[in-house]
This record gives C-alpha cells, sequence and structure tokens, in this order.
C-alpha cells in the first residue's frame, strides 16, 4: 500500500441511514473497472491526474491478464438533495472460476450495479451473478454500457433485461463507462434505491471478512464489512472461528488509499491491520468481534470455497521445494480456495498436490508462483476428486490418478456441473456436437431473443476442465460465453491409463479417463514420449496400459551414441571436452528404471496439446 496517501476528507458516515454498500456484476470485458474509476472520478477521491486505466486492478497480475481477480472496498462521498452520502463500493470478479469470490463480496453489499455492455447483450457470466445477487436479496439496478459504441443497441438489449428480471425496459439507466454519460445519474439512482444497511449499534461487534490480502510490509490486510456494534482502533480483536486475539494496528477505509479511522461502524466496510504475518490467522468468511466484549454468534451465510480441479506443481529446480511451499502458503491468504499438500513423483520429485476453483485459477496461480516467486514449474495434467468404491465396501477419495484404487472398483462416481451456455442461434448445432462428444445431457434450451439462445447442459466437470471453453470458443467464433456450476456427482465408466516406460509406470503420467477415451489418450501419450525421448543404448518400450492390459504400444530404438566416434586422429583434450559435455548432459536426465529421460521430455509431454487436438 503507498505511505503517501492523499485523498479528500470522506465525512465520518457512521450514521448507518447515509451509507450505501453496492456491487457492480458483469460479465467479463463488459466495462466494470472503467465503470468504477469513471465512479473514483465523479466522486473526487481520485484526482485526474493521479488516474490510471482499472485504477482498482492493483495487482500487477491483475493487469497484466487484464481481469480483476480480488475484490475490494473503496469509500467514496456522494452529495445527494444536500445530504452527504458515503458509498462503499465492493469490486467483485469476472470469471467462472471465481464465483466463490463475487458471494462473499456481495454479502457486503445491499444492492448492485447489473451491468450490461449495450453491443454485446446478457452473457452467460451476467446471468450466474445476477441469480447470486438475488439469492442474496440484493436490490438490482440494470444498466446498460457502453452507450458510445456505434455498435450499442440499447433498445434491443434494455428489452432482453427487462423480460429477464421484469420491470419496465425504461428503467434500464444507459451509460458510458467511458466517457462518463449517465453516471451521476447511476450514483443518485445508488442512493435512492439501495437500502441504507441495518444493524444494532448496541450490539457487540461483528465484522464479517469477504477478503485478505498478505502485504509484503504491512502483513495481513483484512476487508470487513461491520454488520453489528463498533470496531474501534484500541481494541483488541478476536476471530471467532480460533478464538485467536489481535491487537489492531490499524483500522480504515479505503479511499481506495488507505486512510486510518478511529474505528469502523454500522455498516461500514473497511480494512484491519493486526501485523500477523502468518496467513492462515485471518480467513475469509470468518467473522471478527471484540476481545473485551464478544459476540456470542459468528455471521452465517458463507460458503466454504471448494477445490475443483487438482494438479501437481513441481519446481523443475529440485532445490526450489522450500521455495515453492513458502510460495503457496503466502498465495493461500489471497485466496481462501487454495489447497495443498506435499507429493512426491518418481520422475518429478517433490512438489505439491495443489487444489483449485478451476483452469483459470491454476493458471492464474502458476503464474503467479513463477512472476512473483521466481520460480520454474511443470504442472501435471488437471484431475478432478472421484469417488471410487472398492470390493471390500470401502470408499477412497481420489485427487490424484497415482490413489487410483488396484483392483476392480464396484462404483467410480465423477464431479458433474450444470453448464449455461449463450450462443447466437446460427451456432447452436455445433456447441450440441461439442456438448454430447463430452458426453453432456441437454437439459433444456430457451430463446433470450430471436437471435440468441440459452442452452443448459449437465456434463461431468472433468470433461470441461480441460479445453472445453476453447473448443467452445473456436466452434463458435468467440461468440459463446459459458458459465457453470457443481452440482453433484454420477457413477461413471472411468479408467486409470498408465504409462510404462521400459516396463515401469511413469507416475506424472498416469491419467483418469471415460474408458471410452482411454485408448486415445494412451496413444496420444506414448507417441508424445516416443517422439520426445532421445534414442538409449537399448530399445525402449513406451506403453499404454488399463490396469494388466496393454492398449498401446511405440517403440524408442537403440542406439549407441559414441560421440568419439567422429575424432580420429589423436587430439586427447577434444576427446575429453567431448566426454565431459556428455556428462553434463546426463545430470539433466531422470532416471525412470534404467532409462534416461531428459527432464524436458516429461515437461513437453505435460504441457498441453500444441496440436490443438481436443480430447475427443
Ligand atoms: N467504447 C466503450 N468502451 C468501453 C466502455 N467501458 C469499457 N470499455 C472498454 O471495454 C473493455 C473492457 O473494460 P473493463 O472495464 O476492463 O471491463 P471489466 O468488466 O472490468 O473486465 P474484467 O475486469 O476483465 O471483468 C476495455 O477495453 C474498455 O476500454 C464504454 O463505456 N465505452
Amino acid at each position: 500500500m503507498s505511505p503517501k496517501a492523499r485523498t479528500p476528507q470522506v465525512p465520518a458516515a457512521t450514521d448507518p441511514s447515509l451509507i450505501r454498500n453496492f456491487c457492480i456484476i458483469a460479465h467479463i470485458d463488459h466495462g466494470k473497472s472503467t465503470l468504477a474509476d469513471r465512479m473514483l472520478q465523479l466522486t473526487g477521491v481520485v484526482q485526474p491526474r493521479e488516474m490510471k486505466d482499472q485504477y482498482l486492478d492493483r495487482m500487477d497480475i491483475e493487469r497484466e491478464r487484464g481481469i480483476t481477480i480480488k475484490s475490494q472496498a473503496v469509500r467514496m462521498p456522494w452529495e445527494f438533495e444536500g445530504e452527504s452520502f458515503a458509498f462503499h463500493m465492493i469490486d467483485t470478479p469476472g470469471h467462472v472460476d471465481f464465483s466463490y469470490e463475487v458471494s462473499r463480496s456481495l454479502d457486503a453489499c445491499e444492492g448492485a450495479v447489473l451491468l450490461v455492455d449495450a453491443a454485446q447483450g446478457i452473457e452467460a457470466q451476467t446471468l450466474a451473478n445476477l441469480y447470486l445477487a438475488m439469492e442474496h436479496d440484493l436490490v438490482i439496478i440494470p444498466v446498460l454500457n457502453k452507450i458510445d459504441l456505434p455498435a450499442a443497441e440499447p433498445d434491443k438489449y434494455a428489452e432482453e433485461i427487462a423480460h429477464l428480471i421484469g420491470g419496465d425496459p425504461d428503467d434500464v439507466l444507459r451509460v458510458s463507462g467511458k466517457t462518463g454519460a449517465g453516471v451521476e445519474e447511476l450514483l443518485d439512482r445508488l442512493v435512492v434505491e439501495v437500502p441504507a444497511p441495518t444493524g444494532d449499534a448496541d450490539a457487540p461487534a461483528r465484522a464479517m471478512i469477504f477478503d485478505s490480502v498478505y502485504d509484503t510490509y504491512r502483513g495481513v490486510v483484512t476487508f470487513v464489512r461491520v454488520v453489528d456494534g463498533h470496531l474501534s482502533r484500541r481494541e483488541q480483536i478476536r476471530m471467532m472461528s480460533t478464538d485467536a486475539t489481535h491487537s489492531l494496528l490499524e483500522i480504515g477505509v479505503s479511499q481506495p488509499e488507505p486512510q486510518a479511522t478511529e474505528g469502523l461502524g454500522v455498516g461500514e466496510v473497511g480494512y484491519l491491520i493486526t501485523g500477523v504475518k502468518d496467513v492462515r490467522q485471518s480467513k475469509v468468511g470468518d467473522t471478527v468481534t471484540a476481545r473485551d466484549r464478544p459476540a456470542a454468534e459468528r455471521i452465517g451465510g458463507y460458503q466454504e470455497p471448494r477445490p475443483m480441479v487438482f494438479s501437481g506443481l513441481f519446481p523443475i529446480d529440485g532445490s526450489e521445494f522450500p521455495v515453492l511451499r513458502e510460495a503457496l502458503e503466502k498465495l493461500q491468504l489471497n485466496d481462501a480456495a487454495l489447497s495443498f499438500e506435499p507429493e512426491t513423483s518418481a520422475a518429478l520429485g517433490f512438489g505439491f498436490r495443489v487444489g483449485f476453483l478451476g483452469l483459470l485459477h491454476l493458471e492464474i496461480t502458476r503464474q503467479r508462483l513463477e512472476a512473483e516467486y521466481d520460480l520454474d514449474l511443470i504442472s501435471t495434467a488437471p484431475n478432478v476428486i472421484y469417488h471410487v468404491t472398492t470390493e471390500d465396501g470401502e470408499l477412497h477419495e481420489v485427487t490424484n490418478p497415482s490413489e487410483f484404487p488396484d483392483g476392480k472398483p464396484t462404483e467410480i462416481r465423477e464431479p458433474i456441473v450444470d453448464a449455461t451456455v449463450i450462443v447466437p442461434a446460427e451456432y447452436v448445432g455445433p456447441v450440441m456436437e461439442l456438448c454430447q462428444s463430452r458426453r453432456g445431457t441437454m437439459q433444456g434450451m430457451d430463446y433470450l431473443s430471436e437471435e440468441r439462445v440459452e442452452l443448459r447442459y449437465t456434463l461431468p466437470l472433468a470433461e470441461i476442465v480441460f479445453d472445453f471453453f476453447d473448443q467452445l470458443k473456436s466452434r463458435t467464433k468467440g461468440y459463446a460465453s459459458l458459465n457453470w456450476q457443481g452440482t453433484g456427482d454420477q457413477a461413471a465408466d472411468l479408467v486409470k491409463v498408465d504409462i510404462l516406460l521400459q516396463g515401469d509406470k511413469v507416475d506424472a503420467f498416469s491419467a483418469i479417463t471415460h474408458r471410452d477415451h482411454a485408448y486415445s489418450y494412451g496413444v496420444k501419450m506414448a507417441k508424445r514420449l516416443k517422439d520426445l525421448i532421445p534414442r538409449q543404448q537399448f530399445e525402449v518400450p513406451v506403453q499404454a496400459a488399463v490396469g494388466s492390459r496393454i492398449i498401446a504400444r511405440e517403440t524408442i530404438r537403440a542406439i549407441r551414441k559414441d560421440v568419439l566416434s567422429k575424432c580420429y586422429g589423436g587430439d586427447i583434450s577434444r576427446k575429453r571436452k567431448l566426454l565431459e559435455k556428455q556428462k553434463e548432459g546426463k545430470k539433466r536426465m531422470k532416471t525412470v528404471g534404467t532409462v534416461d529421460v531428459p527432464q524436458e521430455a516429461f515437461i513437453a509431454a505435460l504441457s498441453s496439446d500444441e496440436d490443438g487436438e481436443g480430447k475427443d
């Protein structure tokens, strides 16, 4: 956080009737950050010359990818009919993987701006967020954005929105985050339509944590929304899930730079700094109370984040294992959904089995580990959670192919999701084909308008975590939007495919697939390894097997790599150099059984399909 926070004074809006807490929910790229920027400017909390695009997307990685990962709360003053109000705007992430974070932010609000791109209309993520906001009983203010675009069709999409949420198309506000048109009117409407927070000011303090950030200089910064009572600067606080107590070093609000205050009252949204360094001491979803006058009950209603996808992360340089552990521990604070435990692989050495919300979450985490902690990593193929019952009646939870029990299971269950795809009508065919090839079952189809269709499918999670979204985009020229939500599990005919080198299993390549896909996976991996592994002194069979049955085989032919053969004559120093070089080369090899495999081969084999072929 910046040490020289210079911002205009915001009235100490301890009177809850003058507070409005809201968030902006939108599909990715519909302009949430740009609208937030305009609000910061119009309310005067950020001066024009300090303004930079997407002001709130602080983290470098967010800027790089252009997406918002962490929610953040900003306080803004607003004069309306002679009274000074204080807004707390809570920024929410827009991507499908982070719906858990969205739901936490929604809990801190009474209202939501439903922002829809006037040239695109409602997309899958708009719907998903809207349903979440409705579940949280938020007042919805529908807004069409980007009305300055020549391609904008506000009338058409106002109809679409009104059709969806009820009400009159004329009530759908039209704004441009870019030019600022309509944004003042939106702020006025927020004052009028969003209810003021309610809570018992005299009750023991209760504040809920909706975000927690690890800051290198200040330690853990915890974002809270006060529900009851008052948290004061001089108080000791208590985390209700663990009963741990901490002194407050600072309490304050973001405007958006941190501004220390004397305390936070009912309905206020701000931050706490306690000086704790241990990232697990400030849990998202927890309730903060005062040590000396603690509340009796925690604030309920939170959903624990559950990882859906697991992958092994291994440092390429084995000595970086402790750095990886520390880095994961630090990321965990920012990210309540990240879980990990140590894992050992014969092929890849020491690493961690890491749980993620989805593939984007995996990718972002990996990118942060590499960028912020300077680690080089290999990740193994993502795996969902399977429940396998063996003949002895025991139930195994399998998040890693290596845990897949031997022998014949009596039942295997896999997670399934309800997926919604919104797509122009002409692409319905290709989308249905794709869903079918991924073992999908159609649940329904609705026309949002004459040209746009909402398709609903139940699909196995394992079939969509890999490249489903990419496939969907390429089959619909980028027009489809996708959202999904876990809904339970179903029995499925799944098998573990092992890859063997010279008869030895290479653990990093085992995969759990549907029986119908086992053969194509086996053939593909065997081929890949044959191409990537250099010839050895002896013949090496590369096999794919289901149980003891071999389903594919390739052979790496033998070669005697005599580096000296080219050196006729007696230049002994040159010969020595070549021998040294060959020895160096050996060091970078991993030995699997009797076969030397360059680590690059593992990395290349595990990297995603460079030839773009799908799983089907
Ligand atoms: N013409 C026009 N472009 C806009 C407007 N608002 C946003 N954009 C552009 O739309 C793109 C996406 O805007 P962002 O504000 O980054 O969208 P976002 O919803 O915050 O995106 P995520 O954070 O990735 O979810 C950017 O290129 C913006 O410049 C607008 O009112 N008019």
